[in-house]
């Protein structure tokens, strides 16, 4: 296992709220090596003692004791220097390296992938076998994406770089192929002639506050459907893989990207619906809607995305996948619903044919985690009638785990070089290349972006895609135009 984190972007939110965490975690639970050390990296002029007490400042509320984050202080120093200098990098970070097996962690805004791995290049820290790992977004489209990939295969060999998606860290996305691949009675139906339709959701209560400037580059779209969303979809979608080796999981995800169809102007009106939230309330609590300030002179976001995506194969031929994502919704929920295709004859009382519900496979993987499967039964009592029948959830929720932050997982396949669950280069290459079909057509087709109010399920619009989220919320505003 490698022994130095090098941690660039230390004193941002994505440090200070998930990887300190995470790293004071693995201390704790002794998976890091003996010798392990993080070298902290940011523009702010601390020492060491200075950010060692702004960052024991923010891991003081971790329920860890004391002498853990002592522990983790001790281990960590700062290094200041000006992330979009390579020359000033090559120069501070020379001799990090001697001795040392190094992994890299950009955890900085995009544009600074490419002179940070410039300088990393120029300090000796990209030599074999080092590593380097990058948040994402990896670009913003497919030309600045194949762009970024490329300047980084220039200073290193893909093999050693590794790209986040922080969902496939998660457990509950992991077990989605424990769920598909370790099971006969889902391999045998995990096809379009027995599954109807797939829905992926990925809602949040959470709005865009203190991120406006990334987010109006982004809006949902680019920010969640182009990494999160579409790894849901290819977990689910992607053909059995021969083994979890990371380069044969990968080629099956990549299929699935490449077989998606693009969209078209004259047909993305009823294939998606963007939103953008305004004021409403949230868990009882009023908050303010989407800073149209921040976007003043760019290209309007949306803040709520629905999609009809079909994949163009013969696994899924005619299967609508309805993916969803959005901010200041209703209720955080991340779930994937399976719904199976009717019995082929109906045996019971013929008006209750249409009341049937059909079979579905309900996987939530956030807030909390469970599998539910839900099946017709019947409710005959003693008395002999009719068999009337009523669909009943079995639950098959796991026992429960610990519960570990995305990032531990992600952290120590990185330094143990497990490449699995980071996305490769032609992955996100061929994600971008799909999601800029969509903005094409959103662009010819002149698609609006409707508003809903903060606390709702998105647009009144969307609600064929909601099919999961309660009728109430939805349609309970009428669609305009965002001016
Ligand atoms: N925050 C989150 O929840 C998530 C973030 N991400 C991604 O992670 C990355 C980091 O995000 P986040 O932590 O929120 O960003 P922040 O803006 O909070 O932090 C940015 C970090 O980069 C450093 N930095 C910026 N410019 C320079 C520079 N020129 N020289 C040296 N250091 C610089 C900042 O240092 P200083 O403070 O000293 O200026 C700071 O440490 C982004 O790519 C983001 O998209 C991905 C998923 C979730
Ligand atoms: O990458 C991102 O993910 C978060 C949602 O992550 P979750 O683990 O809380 O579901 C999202 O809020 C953010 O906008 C996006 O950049």
């Amino acid at each position: 296992m490698h022994d130095t984190l090098l941690l660039f972007g230390a004193t941002g939110d994505l440090a200070a709220r998930q990887l300190f965490p995470s790293l004071l975690h693995l201390l704790r639970d002794r998976l890091l090596p003996e010798d392990f050390r993080i070298v902290a990296v940011a523009r702010h002029a601390y020492d060491d003692e200075a950010f060692r007490a702004w960052l024991g400042e923010r891991l003081a509320g971790i329920e860890n004791g004391a002498e853990v984050r002592a522990e983790l202080l001790r281990r960590t120093e700062y290094v200041a220097v000006d992330l979009s200098q390579p020359e000033a990098i090559a120069q501070t970070l020379r001799g990090y390296a001697d001795g040392h097996r190094c992994v890299s962690y950009l955890a900085t805004p995009p544009y600074l992938f490419v002179p940070i791995a410039q300088g990393l290049k120029g300090a000796g820290l990209l030599e074999e076998p080092s590593r380097l790992v990058l948040e994402k977004p990896i670009g913003s489209d497919l030309e600045s994406a194949r762009a970024i990939n490329a300047a980084l295969g220039a200073c290193l060999g893909e093999d050693r770089i590794f790209r986040i998606d922080h969902y496939l860290g998660k457990a509950a996305v992991q077990n989605l192929l424990a769920l598909r691949f370790g099971n006969t009675l889902l391999e045998a139906v995990w096809h379009h002639r027995w599954i109807e339709s797939v829905d992926i959701l990925v809602a949040e209560t959470a709005g865009v506050d203190g991120r406006e400037s990334y987010y109006a580059d982004y809006g949902a779209l680019r920010d969640m459907v182009q990494n999160h969303v579409l790894q849901l979809l290819c977990l689910i979608a992607m053909e059995p893989p021969a083994s979890l080796d990371a380069a044969v999981l990968r080629d099956e995800k990549l299929k699935v990207l490449r077989a998606l169809r693009p969209f078209r102007a004259d047909s993305v009106l009823a294939d998606s619906v963007r939103g953008r939230y305004e004021a409403g309330l949230v868990d009882g609590e009023p908050v303010r809607g989407f800073s149209l300030q921040a976007v003043q002179g760019r290209e309007p976001v949306e803040t709520f995305v629905a999609l009809r995506a079909s994949i163009d194969n013969w696994r899924w031929a005619g299967v609508p996948f309805r993916l969803c994502t959005g901010k200041r919704l209703a209720e955080r929920v991340t779930q994937v619903v399976v719904t199976f295709r009717p019995t082929s004859h109906w045996l019971f009382e013929k008006p209750r044919r249409e009341r049937a519900t059909p079979n579905r496979l309900v996987l939530r993987l956030q807030p909390q985690e469970n599998v539910e499967l839900e099946l017709m039964s019947s409710l005959a009592g003693p008395e002999w009638g009719a068999l009337e029948l009523q669909a009943l959830p079995l639950d098959l929720s796991m026992p429960t785990v610990q519960r570990r932050i995305a990032y531990e997982r992600l952290l120590l396949d990185a330094l143990n070089g497990n490449s699995t669950l980071f996305v490769r280069s032609d992955e996100v290459e061929a994600a971008w290349t799909w999601i800029d079909s969509i903005i094409a057509a959103w662009r010819e087709a002149e698609t609006p972006i409707l508003p809903y109010m903060a606390g709702s399920w998105g647009p009144a619009a969307a609600a064929n895609f909601l099919p999961q989220a309660p009728a109430r919320t939805l349609g309970a505003q009428r669609d305009r135009r965002v001016p």
